[in-house]
């Protein structure tokens, strides 16, 4: 596995290779969601690149860049043993040399409601790294967790409005065995946080239990059936729960598929994001238990 720092090396690299690059992108401290993108992309591509890059742009002036966990060392054991090809570990400065001023700016619901509403900026930052990710890595398909949707949608549309030349692969949210998804920031927890996050599952739960065994079909009700859960949590502020449209973020004023109901709450100063997504055969995607992976 090579590791590499710059742009000119990564095509250097990509000049060697023929045969499908497939790519995903992260922040590092890996855990088992992330693992799940870099095995599907080993098993459709002959090449495969995996970018480690906390991007600044991301992130607020309050939010937690400063101590957002870094352990490379573990991450590049991880890859080495899933067969990755290379990994990108650009500098800052290596992405935002001086005198950078050139962003991509998402816009609409997409960008500017759910996590764009309570992160101004956020997937203006992550738009713009993305690009030029893709730009440098140039691969043929890309890997996003459905954990982020609101990302995926914003990566979509970007790829649809750019003509970019890829094809976007989205996998299912990977869970600890008590339902919470897997995410760097769960380490931020101690245990008595840890144990309260596991309402952002069962308040998503409940709301699903109340489509599928009492027909609910009022948002509002579905709604307030998550408040619930969340309000008899102590320690724990709900941001926002929203059902949305899964391509536009347009909110839906009836229940109807595709769907993707959205929670994101604060435990103790952690956030924690998550979804579930109702398809149109009436099925839910409530993602993987990590133990089951084989
Ligand atoms: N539990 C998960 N299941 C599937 N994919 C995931 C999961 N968590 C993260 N991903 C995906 O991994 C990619 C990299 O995400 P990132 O490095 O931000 O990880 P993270 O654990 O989501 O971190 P954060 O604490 O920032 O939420 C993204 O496409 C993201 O959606
Ligand atoms: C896609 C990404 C790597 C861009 O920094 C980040 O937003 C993430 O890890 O989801
Ligand atoms: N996983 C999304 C990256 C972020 O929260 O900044």
């Amino acid at each position: 596995m090579h590791i590499v720092r710059t742009v000119q090396a990564m095509r250097h690299e990509h000049e060697q290779w023929t045969g499908s690059v497939g790519f995903v992108p992260t922040m590092g401290y890996l855990h088992e969601g992330h693992l799940s993108l870099v095995r599907q992309a080993r098993l459709e591509n002959e090449h495969v690149v995996v970018s480690i890059f906390i991007n600044p742009t991301q992130f607020g002036p309050q939010e937690d860049l400063g101590s957002y966990p870094r352990n490379i060392e573990h991450d590049l054991q991880l890859l080495s043993a899933l067969g990755v090809d290379v990994v990108f570990l650009p500098a800052v400065a290596e992405m935002y040399p001086s005198g950078f001023t050139t962003y991509v700016n998402p816009e609409g619901a997409l960008a500017e409601q759910g996590e764009g509403a309570l992160r101004p900026g956020h997937f203006r930052g992550v738009a713009t790294v993305v690009l030029k990710l893709f730009l440098i890595v140039q691969p043929q398909r890309i890997y996003f967790g459905q954990k982020d949707a609101q990302q995926v949608a914003v990566i979509n549309r970007m790829i649809s409005d750019l003509n970019l030349p890829l094809t976007l692969r989205v996998l299912s949210t990977i869970r600890e065995s008590d339902g919470l998804a897997m995410s760097s920031r769960n380490s931020y927890l101690d245990n008595e946080e840890r144990a309260r996050a596991t309402v952002v599952y069962r308040a998503l739960k409940a709301a699903q239990m109340a489509v599928e065994f009492q027909q609910q079909t009022n948002i509002q009700k579905i709604i307030q059936a998550v408040q619930k859960v969340v309000n008899n949590e102590a320690g724990v502020q709900l941001d926002y729960i929203d059902l949305r449209d899964p391509t536009t973020f347009l909110p839906l004023e009836t229940l109807k598929a595709p769907a993707l109901l959205l929670i994101a709450v604060r435990v103790g100063t952690t956030r924690l994001i998550d979804n579930f997504v109702l398809h149109a055969d009436g099925t839910w995607d409530t993602g993987t238990i990590a133990s089951q992976i084989v």
